[in-house]
């Protein structure tokens, strides 16, 4: 079997001296759809920010993509993020450009040079979120749920390995955060790993899939029922 996506073994995440997860051990495998669900406050952004290294693992170890999580260097942050795809609930586009140039921006940013590829690159990754003709427009003429296509787009870009969403669902309508989760059961069945942090329990109900909760400084895996 090939070597999981990602594995976390005892590991402990922290926010300053605060413990927020102790002994975590889990493994994600590659073409996964794994929920991370919790209360409010229960450490689902802490716990994905250790994984994109906004948070440092201080005890245990963990890997994901390649990356040892533990002896991460400041300079291999870039590297690391390359592998991985990051939405987030508040889209974080930047406003004063078009979404065409959104997306060039991390293109150029991540060290692509040839412009011919990538436009071709913006455009289909554009295509996978049904987004294509939208290419012109700034964000704030976009409704949230294609702001977040967008967000979905650029994550993309690079052909990540993991894509790690944190309540990419959180500002959305109810009828668009179904939209955009089709988008991502989409992407995940042409092989995407996605890690998707959540407190929506109606998706869950509608797109069932392994979960993993956060509850009381824990992360287990929940089996759901089936009704
Ligand atoms: N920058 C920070 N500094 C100190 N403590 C923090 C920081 N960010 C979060 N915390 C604390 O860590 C705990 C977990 O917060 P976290 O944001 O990870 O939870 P969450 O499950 O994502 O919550 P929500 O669903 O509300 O986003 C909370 O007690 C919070 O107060």
């Amino acid at each position: 079997m090939s070597k999981p996506i990602l594995q976390l073994k005892d590991a402990s995440i922290f926010q300053g001296e605060s413990l927020i997860l102790k002994n975590i051990n889990i493994e994600i495998n590659k073409g996964e759809f794994v929920y991370l669900i919790g209360k409010t406050g229960t450490g689902k952004s802490s716990f994905m920010k250790t994984l994109y290294a906004d948070l440092p693992l201080k005890e245990g170890e963990g890997h994901i993509v390649d990356f040892d999580l533990k002896n991460l260097k400041e300079k291999d942050i870039p590297y690391l993020r390359r592998k991985l795809g990051v939405v987030f609930q508040d889209f974080k586009l930047l406003t004063d450009r078009t979404v065409n140039d959104n997306l060039l921006f991390v293109l150029k940013a991540t060290g692509w040079k040839d412009r011919t590829e990538m436009d071709k690159r913006v455009e289909a990754v554009l295509a996978k979120v049904d987004m294509k003709t939208k290419g012109f427009k700034f964000p704030h003429e976009l409704s949230g749920g294609e702001q977040q296509r967008v967000a979905i787009a650029r994550a993309l870009l690079n052909d990540p390995e993991l894509i790690l969403a944190d309540e990419p669902t959180g500002n959305l309508d109810p009828q668009t955060s179904i939209e955009v989760m089709e988008v991502l059961q989409d992407i995940n069945k042409n092989g995407n790993t996605i890690l998707m942090a959540t407190h929506d329990y109606a998706l869950l109900l509608k797109y069932p899939s392994k979960t993993l909760k956060c509850d009381e400084n824990e992360v287990y895996e929940v089996v759901q029922r089936k009704s």
